[in-house]
């Protein structure tokens, strides 16, 4: 009997990824292999909401993993009616929701509208020192729910010709970094090797990383568990490998020099992924997109977190995922 007992977790958080809600038809991606719902995808953020305000231990924060509108808004003028009946549902949420910025943030905002926009939610971020990189144009940050346990909010966008201002030294930079792997005309157009050097991806400038080094060295020391969320997959073996970032290489040597990560969890990838590192214990979740899941499914999760794993119970299409802490 004692086994079925229910076993409270310290907290949960929620999670979703790639809502990219547009007041458009179903279309599909570029490939045209899988379908988008558009508009539909509103109704599957709402259910998603309704779920984690019924929960049985309802979540301490949600963690919104980025592309919440799509690009397509930016054409129609609809960028911030996109964004207002996006973020409605979340403005009478009683618990924080932590924004990370995808891709599509850029094709409907700069960075400096989206640093003053809602879908900053730095305000959230730790009040001590070093929760954040010294340069404010980098959106990272670190927040500790409950004392023991780290999440740190990472921009894979901080290197990257989106949001840029082309006259700008980070844009030049980027730019000589993309061309280095992809000669082609379309950046978006990914090359034969290293298919993750395309515009719709980007990467970890060295401050943002060194600052992560500070952030896990300092947890390393508290015998934290870090959690580290970001757009874009890290590991090539939990996503596909035009989805990647491009200097995933260095942020998982750092994240592998610290013994305080125990998850990683991005977006980007509509159809998910999962793998555990087994040099680092580390567990690298991609979770599936709302937009190209079917108005008759779903795709969110609950994460209850416990002293030795985090458990996620997915709905819909997003599957059961157990995390231990090796
Ligand atoms: N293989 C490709 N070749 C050229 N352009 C592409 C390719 N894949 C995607 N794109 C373009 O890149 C942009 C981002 O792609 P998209 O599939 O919308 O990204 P996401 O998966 O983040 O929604 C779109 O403008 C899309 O048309």
């Amino acid at each position: 009997m004692d086994e079925c007992r229910f076993q409270e977790p310290l907290f949960t958080f929620g999670v979703i990824a790639d809502v990219q809600y547009a007041d458009i038809d179903d279309g599909y991606n570029y490939t045209r292999t899988r379908k988008r719902y558009y508009r539909s995808s509103l109704q599957l953020l709402k259910n998603a909401l309704d779920a984690w305000r019924g929960a049985r231990v309802p979540p301490l924060f949600v963690l919104q993993l980025g592309d919440l509108i799509d690009g397509f808004n930016k054409a129609h003028g609809a960028s911030e009616r996109a964004l207002d009946a996006a973020l409605r549902g979340f403005d009478s949420f009683p618990a924080p929701v932590h924004h990370v910025w995808g891709n599509h943030e850029f094709y409907n905002f700069s960075r400096s509208a989206l640093l003053r926009s809602r879908l900053n939610s730095r305000q959230h971020a730790d009040s001590s020192p070093g929760s954040a990189p010294a340069r404010p144009d980098i959106y990272a940050y670190r927040f500790t729910p409950v004392p023991g346990f780290t999440f740190v909010v990472l921009d894979a966008y901080d290197v990257s010709l989106l949001g840029r201002e082309e006259s700008s030294e980070e844009y030049r930079g980027a730019m000589e970094l993309i061309r280095r792997y992809n000669q082609n005309q379309d950046l978006n157009c990914p090359p034969d090797v290293k298919q993750r050097f395309t515009m719709f991806n980007g990467g970890f400038s060295q401050e943002q990383l060194d600052w992560l080094d500070a952030v896990l060295t300092s947890a390393d020391e508290k015998q934290e568990r870090v959690t580290i969320v970001s757009h874009l997959p890290a590991h090539p073996d939990s996503t596909d490998a035009v989805c990647l970032a491009w200097n995933c290489e260095e942020l998982l040597a750092v994240i592998g020099s610290h013994k305080s990560v125990v998850c990683y969890m991005a977006g980007h990838a509509h159809d998910g992924g999962y793998h555990r590192d087994e040099d680092t214990g580390v567990h690298h979740l991609t979770l599936d997109g709302v937009i190209e899941t079917s108005p008759y499914s779903d795709a969110f999760g609950i994460v209850s977190v416990y002293a030795d794993r985090m458990e996620l119970k997915g709905s819909g299409r997003v599957m059961d995922q157990l995390f231990l802490f090796s």
